[in-house]
């Protein structure tokens, strides 16, 4: 099966535009105010205009609120939401159903431990993601460019579409999905010149990366 590819924190048009021509499956946009790569509502339907056909939107939140998810959805038409807080499963599962999306729980790891809470969450997430956890005082949750142990992956048998995030970027990509076996691998800080801005050289490079990967598994 094809890596599938979601370069998140995207905030330019032309930023987004190169990503999905370059075979971006999900492009994600912040919603999260202290976060250097946030998007207001207003701002993210704009941007989700230069979205194209076949490349879905996956909106990131931070234990946020009915009446704050309302207002996003109100606005800005999205496929995926990614649950990057401390969301329980039955939250999980409660903001499926209302908000209509597919929802993809965020699973901060640092020892095996971490993945113990994976089980409670199978049911209700349609997706799960697998990302560093962040620094202690740290102000957001996500984005800091930290890989974790990824031979704590290994093996993973999920029954369930899940991605691989937490400081990939083109030099480390190949090692990562080989550890790991990832389907779907999450980027951010990695195609970026400084936080919250993407470097058009570091996607060609982290897309680069990729095809590799998939010419290495052809056969
Ligand atoms: O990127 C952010 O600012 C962010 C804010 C709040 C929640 C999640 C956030 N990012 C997520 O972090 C990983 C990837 O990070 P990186 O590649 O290590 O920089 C990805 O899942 C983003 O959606």
């Amino acid at each position: 099966m094809a890596l599938k590819v979601k370069v998140c924190g995207l905030k330019e048009p032309a930023r987004i535009e190169q990503a999905a021509a370059l075979g971006a499956a999900y492009v994600g946009l912040v919603f999260y105010p202290p976060s250097p790569r946030y998007v207001d509502p207003a701002r993210a339907r704009e941007l989700v205009l230069h979205v194209p056909a076949g490349v879905e939107t996956v909106g990131v939140l931070v234990d946020a609120t009915d009446a704050e998810i309302d207002a996003i959805l109100q606005t800005v038409p999205l496929d995926i939401l990614q649950l990057h807080g401390y969301e329980t499963p039955e939250r999980v599962e409660a903001i499926a159903l209302r908000s209509g999306c597919r929802v993809m729980k965020a699973i901060r790891v640092e020892e095996a431990a971490d993945l113990e809470q994976v089980p409670a969450y199978i049911e209700a997430a349609d997706m799960i993601l697998f990302d560093a956890k962040p620094p202690r005082d740290a102000g957001w949750p996500g984005g800091h460019g930290l890989p974790f142990d990824w031979r704590l992956l290994r093996g993973l048998g999920l029954g369930k579409p899940w991605a691989l995030a937490g400081g990939l970027h083109a030099g480390n990509l190949e090692t990562a999905v080989t550890l790991t076996g990832a389907p779907i691998i999450d980027v951010s800080s990695g195609v970026e010149a400084k936080p919250g801005v993407k470097d058009p050289e570091k996607l060609e490079a982290f897309f680069a990366a990729v095809r590799r990967i998939a010419d290495r598994a052809a056969p």
